[in-house]
């Protein structure tokens, strides 16, 4: 590959960097897209781009569902990689299309980014993490090749809390965490968020909630609409919130800059 666009969830970019891609990529020319930029606000989205731009990283912003930022990503990937076929050229060869490997976490929207940039659904894409399956070339126009790769993650996720963000964000498969226990720490995040709180989570699910955001609020829930099952109550709140029926929340902030 000349160029690597390394794909992450905007609402999580430190949770969605695999902590072997650095050495994985070492100098190969590399662009960082921070894929559903529509599931943030938009300062937390200029806080991420002072933030990776002091780290030396070119940022794209895309929405892989309505195909924003898909040209600049295409256009990007081919004036970095520009100097293959100056040296293709030297050595008295023809140049060839430059080729852009497209890698990250399950379900960040690698396919889809594709399938925008191409105006054609060329990789399967689909709401749940671990659908594309093998690696798949395809072309742009005649000088851009991109790799679709299926989502990578560690062995072993050491750091939990990236662990429960990635599981409320739909970015690991379902099987590898308990909805219940994954849905009690999202309800105590919201209710500590000074935009949602208490009254906004017993409003929206009309239960009430004796000051208590954790399991029993979902056994509450589950009994109200659910005939009591816990299971159906945590998806129903997981998917709430993946859906942005609590508005679009961003569960990683930049580290605060301090001016040398
Ligand atoms: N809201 C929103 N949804 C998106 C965006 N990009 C992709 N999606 C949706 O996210 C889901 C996953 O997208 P995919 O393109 O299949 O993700 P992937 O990274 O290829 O997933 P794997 O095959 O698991 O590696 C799909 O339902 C997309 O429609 C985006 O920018 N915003």
């Amino acid at each position: 590959m000349d160029v690597v666009i390394e794909v992450r969830d905007a609402r999580i970019p430190m949770s969605t960097s695999h902590p072997q891609m650095d050495l994985w990529l070492g100098n190969r020319k590399r662009i960082l897209v921070l894929n559903r930029e529509d599931m943030i606000s938009t300062a937390d989205r200029n806080a991420w781009a002072a933030f990776f731009v002091r780290q030396g990283l070119k940022v794209v912003f895309s929405n892989g569902q309505l195909g924003m930022g898909t040209m600049k990503l295409g256009r990007l990937a081919k004036s970095l990689a520009a100097n293959v076929n100056v040296k293709r050229r030297a050595k008295g060869l023809l140049p060839r299309p430059v080729r852009a490997g497209i890698v990250g976490y399950p379900n960040v929207g690698k396919s889809s980014l594709i399938n925008r940039l191409l105006k054609r659904r060329m990789c399967p894409a689909a709401p749940r993490p671990g659908v594309t399956r093998e690696l798949k070339w395809v072309r742009f126009g005649k000088d851009l090749e991109l790799l679709d790769s299926p989502g990578i993650i560690p062995m072993r996720l050491t750091d939990q809390a990236a662990a429960i963000k990635l599981a409320i964000c739909d970015d690991i498969g379902e099987r590898s965490y308990d909805v219940t226990d994954v849905a009690t720490i999202l309800l105590q995040m919201l209710v500590r968020l000074p935009a949602i709180g208490p009254e906004a989570l017993s409003k929206r699910y009309r239960v009430d909630a004796d000051s208590y955001f954790g399991k029993t609020f979902l056994d509450k829930l589950s009994l109200q609409l659910f005939n009591g099952d816990v299971d159906q109550a945590s998806f129903r709140v997981l998917n709430d919130f993946r859906k942005g029926k609590f508005g679009w929340i961003s569960l990683e902030r930049p580290p605060k800059y301090v001016a040398q």
